[in-house]
């Protein structure tokens, strides 16, 4: 008996630290400053409807959302019961969302992927790689979705037209974005010298730079990703945020995007979602 109740207070105790983990992660993402196109604590971005206290209060009504999911997850496998069960608690995680944001989608590409990844993260012991966490988030996400609505959104109307993969297509993958180029860029940077936020900008900007990003096609179809990307890859040209050059450019995306009324909030999402991997042990 007293084995079971350590076990159960192991779990609460594991999954109450990833929901601070995964907040923590969304918080950092919002307070980074500057962030081309999206809410920061300079502006807003391209956002008339959006403000950085707005962004910290949903980072924080998450917070049950990632605990609840990392406590069903403990001594799971990835399988299709599991991936009802987490579908469940994200749905009504977006809800909570718009209801401390007053209606405005603030982190609903951040549910998915956070979600995902605080669930395999409980399945797998501490200290797992973050490359393995994601190839079983990726796993558990290519069960089918039986109770999604069967409502058009932003992301299928993108897909159709552009035939971008999307927020479900990057988790499908393992999340080849956050392992594949967020998180080099991060360890790159560090390598480097280079300070925290200025490493962490850089990894967003490369994040951007190779990311169909359906918030930008959405927002501004393909001149705006475009304008994007090609925006990114000449910051990094000039050797990233933290050269003079490169920082001239970041200014310059920041106002091309706003132009544009363009936001690359999906990298955004996944900038955070490499933030909380590489704050676990
Ligand atoms: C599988 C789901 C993601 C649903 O998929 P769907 O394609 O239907 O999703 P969308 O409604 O399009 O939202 C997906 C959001 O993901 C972000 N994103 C975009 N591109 C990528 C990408 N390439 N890789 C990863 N992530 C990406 C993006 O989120 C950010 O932008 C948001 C604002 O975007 P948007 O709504 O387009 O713009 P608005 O400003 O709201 O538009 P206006 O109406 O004002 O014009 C912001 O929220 C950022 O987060 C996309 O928006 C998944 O959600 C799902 O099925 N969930 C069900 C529950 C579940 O299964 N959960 C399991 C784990 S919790
Ligand atoms: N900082 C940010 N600004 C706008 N949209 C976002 N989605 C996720 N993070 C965001």
């Amino acid at each position: 008996m007293k084995v079971i109740n350590d076990q159960r207070t192991n779990e609460a105790a594991l999954s109450e630290y990833f929901a601070e983990k995964a907040v923590k992660a969304l918080i950092e993402e919002a307070e980074l400053t500057p962030k081309p196109g999206l809410v920061d604590q300079n502006n807003s971005g391209s956002h008339h409807d959006l403000n950085i206290d707005l962004m910290i209060r949903s980072a924080k009504s998450l917070h049950d959302t990632f605990a609840e999911i990392g406590r069903i997850s403990f001594k799971r496998v990835p399988d299709q019961s599991l991936r009802e069960d987490i579908a469940a608690i994200g749905r009504h995680g977006e809800n909570v969302m718009f209801q401390a944001t007053g209606g405005t989608n603030t982190h609903k590409g951040a549910i998915w992927a956070m979600g995902l990844l605080t669930s395999s993260a409980a399945i797998h012991p501490l200290g797992t790689t973050p490359e393995r966490i994601a190839v079983t988030a990726g796993k558990i996400a290519r069960f089918a979705d039986r109770f999604a609505p069967k409502k058009a959104t932003h992301g299928t109307v993108i897909q159709q037209r552009f035939g971008a993969p999307g927020a479900r297509g990057e988790a499908e993958l393992g999340f080849p974005h956050v392992v594949g180029a967020a998180l080099p860029a991060l360890y790159d940077a560090r390598n480097k010298g280079i300070p925290e936020p200025l490493a962490r900008i850089d990894t967003l900007i490369t994040i951007i730079s190779r990311l169909d990003d359906t918030c930008l096609l959405h927002r501004g179809g393909m001149d705006a990703l475009k304008a994007a990307k090609e925006g990114a890859k000449t910051i990094l040209d000039k050797g990233g945020s933290s050269t003079q050059a490169g920082w001239r450019s970041l200014q310059q995306l920041d106002a091309v995007l706003i132009e544009h009324n363009a936001s690359p909030g999906g990298s955004a999402d996944l900038l955070a979602a490499a933030l909380f991997l590489d704050s676990l042990p």
